[in-house]
């Protein structure tokens, strides 16, 4: 049974049409990505289903519960952590967090949440003199703080370096591990692919797909992309030949081959019957972006 429900979702500032028509369900105990480049709907759609917003068309619902009318309900089940979220500069991390499990009936502990969060260290640190990331960990313990059946994140790690993100996606794992039913706003593919059980690819208002990363993945052209440096000169005819190579290019020493199948091993055994070495080799598969880029026709921009 779905946790969080949201049915042709339309929403417009004046004349921008920010959601078109968005719908999907949400599973209890899954990490739900909404997924899009920059000004795609993804926030909009987020704050409609944390009730701060007013959809002008379709619905939502969750946990049976109508985000707005059934807020203070709602308030005990639904933490969320929105962008650039900011607190009083003098105030102690501590402070904000015990302040915060104040206005909940069943809190968690903060001085576990602030240990889990790798926040312990800084406990009496006021809020202006911590860095992005410590923020940003600040802002999902607030979210987490009051024990939530549902976790709204978004933008997660933006502005994070790779350590710190990686980290983060570390801590949402855990979270989830707990139970807690996750949805995430991002516009990184690599998040989006590590973390989501499920993605709604949501581009100019609409959502463009609705899968699991690997079903994403796997409706794009099942090609794939063999690179290497040859260790000696060869006609290109040697692997066009092949029925497995679509096309073969070259860029300086490199060789670029993209084909189907069984390609890789076809490759590497006409090559090897050649006493050519294929020197740095990669394979190259389908990631999310490709996906989005068959999705949509253009490539998505961060
Ligand atoms: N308060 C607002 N007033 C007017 N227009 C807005 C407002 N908030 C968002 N928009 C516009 O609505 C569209 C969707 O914005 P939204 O923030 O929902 O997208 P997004 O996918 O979350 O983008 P980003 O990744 O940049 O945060 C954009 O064209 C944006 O400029």
């Amino acid at each position: 049974m779905p946790v969080i429900e949201v049915t042709s979702l339309h929403k417009r500032y004046g004349e921008t049409v920010a959601v078109r028509d968005v719908s999907f369900d949400v599973e209890a105990g899954e990490i739900f990505g909404v997924l899009g480049p920059n000004g795609a709907g993804k926030t909009t759609t987020v704050e409609c289903v944390a009730g701060l917003r007013v959809p002008d068309g379709g619905g939502v619902s969750v946990l049976g519960l109508d985000p707005r009318r059934d807020a203070t309900r709602l308030r005990h089940q639904v933490g969320v952590q929105l962008q650039e979220s900011r607190l009083p500069d003098r105030l102690r991390v501590a402070e904000a967090l015990t302040l915060y499990a104040s206005f909940y009936r069943e809190p968690a502990d903060p001085a576990q949440l602030l240990d889990e969060l790798g926040l312990d260290g800084k406990r009496d640190t006021p809020y202006e003199k911590l860095s992005g990331g410590q923020k940003q960990r600040l802002s999902i313990a607030l979210a987490l703080v009051g024990n939530p059946r549902i976790a709204i994140l978004d933008e997660l790690t933006t502005g994070l370096d790779p350590q710190a993100r990686r980290d983060t996606w570390g801590l949402i794992e855990r979270v989830r591990d707990r139970g807690v039913t996750i949805l995430l706003v991002t516009h990184f593919m690599e998040e989006a692919e590590r973390l989501c059980d499920r993605l709604a690819v949501i581009d100019k208002g609409r959502v463009v797909a609705l899968d699991s990363p690997a079903g994403l993945v796997s409706t794009v052209t099942p090609e794939q992309r063999i690179r290497f440096r040859p260790s000696a000169p060869f006609d290109d005819r040697l692997l066009t030949d092949l029925p497995q190579v679509t096309a073969v290019t070259r860029s300086g020493s490199q060789i670029l081959v993209t084909g189907t199948g069984e390609v890789l091993h076809a490759v590497t055994s006409v090559l090897a019957r050649h006493q050519i070495v294929a020197a740095d080799l990669r394979l190259e598969q389908a990631t999310l972006d490709d996906a989005f880029v068959e999705l949509t026709g253009r490539r998505f921009v961060d």
